[in-house]
Formats: C-alpha cells, structure tokens, sequence
C-alpha cells in the first residue's frame, strides 16, 4: 500500500474486484482483478468536528439501541455522492452505506465517534453488485482504508485486514482485493487463535453475509478492536499471459443466498477430490507455459458449484461444454465467487470465448455479458492527490 504523507486533504482510494474460490478453493482462494472501486475523498482539517471524541453524553447515547442522535452525528461528519455506475440502488446515507459503516467501526475501535473532520466522498464503482465479483468485499475494504486515511490511524495492511475480516467473514475476496494478486488464506481458528477470539466476539452480528444491514446499527458497533492477525494469507505465482473472462450474467444473487444452499457436511471422497485438485492448481496458474488440460482439471469441485448449479441457469451446460480441446486458448471455468459470474481463465481467443459463454448462457434464457480482465497486483492503493 502507498501512502503518500501523514494526513493529507485530497485522496484517492482504489481497490480491485476479486473472484474467489477458482473451482476447488472454497473460502480460501481469491483473484484479483483491473476492475476498481475508486474513492476520490476530500477532508477539511480545518474545521475538526465537536462531536468527534466520546464524552459523558456521547457514552450515553451509545449505550441505547438504534440510536437516531449517533446516526445522525455521524451523517453529518460525511457526505457520500456516487458516479453512475452502478449506483442506483446504494445507501447514499453514510449510516446505511457499507463503505462508510465499515469505516464508522474502525473510526469507533479507535474512540472516535465520527469523523474528527468533515469528509466528502465521490465513489466510482464499475464492480457490479451482488455477481460474484467481490463488489462487498471491496466496499469493505475502501470503508477501513477511508478510516486509516481520514484519521491517520496508521494502520499497516496486515491490521487492515484484521479490521475488514471483523466484517467480512470469509477471507478470500477481501485478501485478494487488499493485497492484490492471486491469493490463499485462512482464518486462524485453533484455540486461543485471534481468528477464535473474532469468532466468539461482540463482533459476530456485524457479519454482512448472515445477518441484516440493521446489525450494522450503533448498539452491534461497539467498538471493540478485532485481535491482531485474524488470518494468514500467501500470494501465490500467477503466470501473466493468463486473463479472466468475467461471464456476467444480468441478474444478481446474494452470497448470503447462495452460502445457504450449501450443506453442513461433505463426504470424504467429495472433501480428498477438492483437495487433490488445489494442491495441484495453486502451483500450475504460475507455471509457463499454461498447461490447459493441468488447469481446466483442476478447477473441478464439488464442494460449491453443484449446490449452487440451481440458481444459476446454464453454470452446469458452461462447465461441461467449454473445454480446451474444443476452443483453443481455454484453460479453466469456474463459478465466480457465490456466482452468478462464470470466470473463464484463458490466454488467447478471450472474444471467442466470451461470445461462446453468452451464447450458451442465452441458451437458457439468461441475458449475460463478458468482460476480459487483468489480474491486478497491487491491490489497495491510497494516493495523495495534489
Ligand atoms: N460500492 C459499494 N458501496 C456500498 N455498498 C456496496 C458496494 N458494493 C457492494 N455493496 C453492498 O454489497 C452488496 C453485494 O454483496 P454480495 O451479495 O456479497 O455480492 P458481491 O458478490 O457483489 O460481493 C450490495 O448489494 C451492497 O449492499
Ligand atoms: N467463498 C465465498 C465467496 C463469495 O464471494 P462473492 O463475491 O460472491 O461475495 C462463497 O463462495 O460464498
């Protein structure tokens, strides 16, 4: 992460959308890609705001659920104005919005009730919402960089993920989209481990993806610090000829929905398949040349995609029918994420391809459109504007 100097008035915060899982890696692969959140945030630190600090009535009011006077302090130490893309059906409230709710946690770790200066905040976001292409987990990840930045909170990116991770439970997406690149993690969850602490923590309603946005309310914030180091995390080799085609379909599926129709319990067999496969494919997607076959058998899976095969129309026809034999270029197809998006690793043809994908798609009656992406590598970025 760059950070340009010590509090700076006009920034940039941009961070990439991800995919996660890649076919086997349930929960612990996460891919970056040249698909970006931008934040261009201006603050006034001329003008500190009274209500910054908790004092007697401040400590007060947080102690009553829900309460209106902390949402609308904090409403107006930000304003909040987004670009077209799609922006239409986002909070505009800074209480309601998920960017500046995440940083509202961090900013209340840290003892500060609202911004301690007036904030104004244009968002350009291009990820579309709810596909499968890590548009939360980027939200999430803006929302503890605008913290760190707009009140010079320090905070390396190591502690920056422990503060995203408090929010967003599964690693993948969020690793990916802070450090960038292709990357493995897990929560640290043996006993006594910071990522067991989380777990059992006042934290746990603050979860977007098993629990209302009302959770999100002051009285589920209290501001209690995420233990250090929740996770580890490696970036792994990633060979550069190889592209993502992001196969977009029209409609959106929430991870939360499609987290549920997942079962509790796995099979041996099902559980060893998994494994063989990401032992193999997180050392192959480095390797030059690509080896197609290698790669498009090890994005196989059992552990997701079949169980989500229901609610996205034309994913099994997708996998069963692209093969690299059959379209030269080809090397893998996964379910992005939760879905609905179908990535489509390949080095050559990426139009072919990507027509091919949406033909099939169409086929079943879903309108879908494919976007060709680079994987990014460097992930969240922070930039003092002049
Ligand atoms: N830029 C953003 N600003 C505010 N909220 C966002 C933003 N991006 C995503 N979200 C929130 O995250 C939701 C989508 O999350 P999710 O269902 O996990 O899908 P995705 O696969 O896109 O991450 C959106 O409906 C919205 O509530
Ligand atoms: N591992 C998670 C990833 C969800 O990613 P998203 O981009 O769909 O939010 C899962 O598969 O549920």
């Amino acid at each position: 992460m760059t950070q340009s100097s010590k509090a700076p008035s006009h920034f940039e915060i941009t961070v990439p959308a991800s995919s996660a899982n890649i076919g086997p890696g349930f929960d612990t692969l996460g891919l970056a890609f040249s698909l970006h959140l931008r934040l261009e945030v201006r603050v006034d630190r001329t003008t500190p705001s009274h209500s910054a600090r908790l004092d007697e009535h401040h400590q007060e009011i947080e102690d009553v659920a829900h309460n209106a006077e902390l949402c609308s302090l904090f409403d107006q130490s930000v304003t909040i104005r987004y670009t077209e893309q799609n922006s239409r059906e986002l909070a505009v409230k800074p209480s309601r919005n998920l960017i500046t709710k995440t940083a509202w946690y961090v900013l209340r770790c840290h003892g500060l009730l609202v911004f301690p200066y007036p904030v104004d905040v244009i968002i350009d976001n291009p990820i579309p919402l709810g596909r499968g292409l890590g548009s939360s987990g980027a939200a999430v990840v803006a929302g503890v960089a605008l913290a760190n930045m707009a009140a010079s909170l320090g905070l390396d990116k190591n502690r920056l993920l422990d503060y995203a991770l408090a929010i967003e439970r599964h690693p993948d997406n969020v690793s990916a989209s802070l450090l960038g690149g292709f990357v493995a993690s897990y929560l640290d969850d043996t006993p006594n481990a910071s990522a067991t602490k989380l777990l059992e923590s006042r934290f746990q309603p603050v979860d977007i993806h098993t629990q209302q946005t009302d959770a999100f309310a002051p009285s589920a914030m209290a501001p209690h610090m995420p233990p250090m180091g929740v996770s580890r995390y490696v970036q792994l080799p990633w060979n550069p000829r190889i592209k993502a085609i992001a196969v977009i379909p029209q409609f959106q599926l929430a991870t939360v929905k499609a987290r549920a129709a997942l079962p509790d319990t796995y099979t041996r067999a099902d559980l060893v398949f998994n494994l063989q496969r990401l032992a193999v494919l997180t050392h192959t997607l480095g390797q030059d040349p690509p080896n197609p076959l290698l790669i498009h058998a090890a994005m196989s899976d059992r552990v997701h995609q079949i169980y989500r095969a229901a609610l996205v129309p034309g994913l099994e026809d997708l996998l069963r029918t692209l093969v690299p034999t059959e379209l030269p270029g080809l090397l893998g197809v996964c379910l992005s994420g939760a879905g609905p998006t179908v990535v489509i690793l390949a080095e050559d043809n990426f139009d072919t391809i990507g027509k091919k994908a949406c033909s099939i798609f169409a086929e079943r009656q879903v309108k879908a459109h494919y976007q060709v992406l680079n994987v990014d590598q460097a992930g969240l970025q922070c930039k003092t504007i002049a």
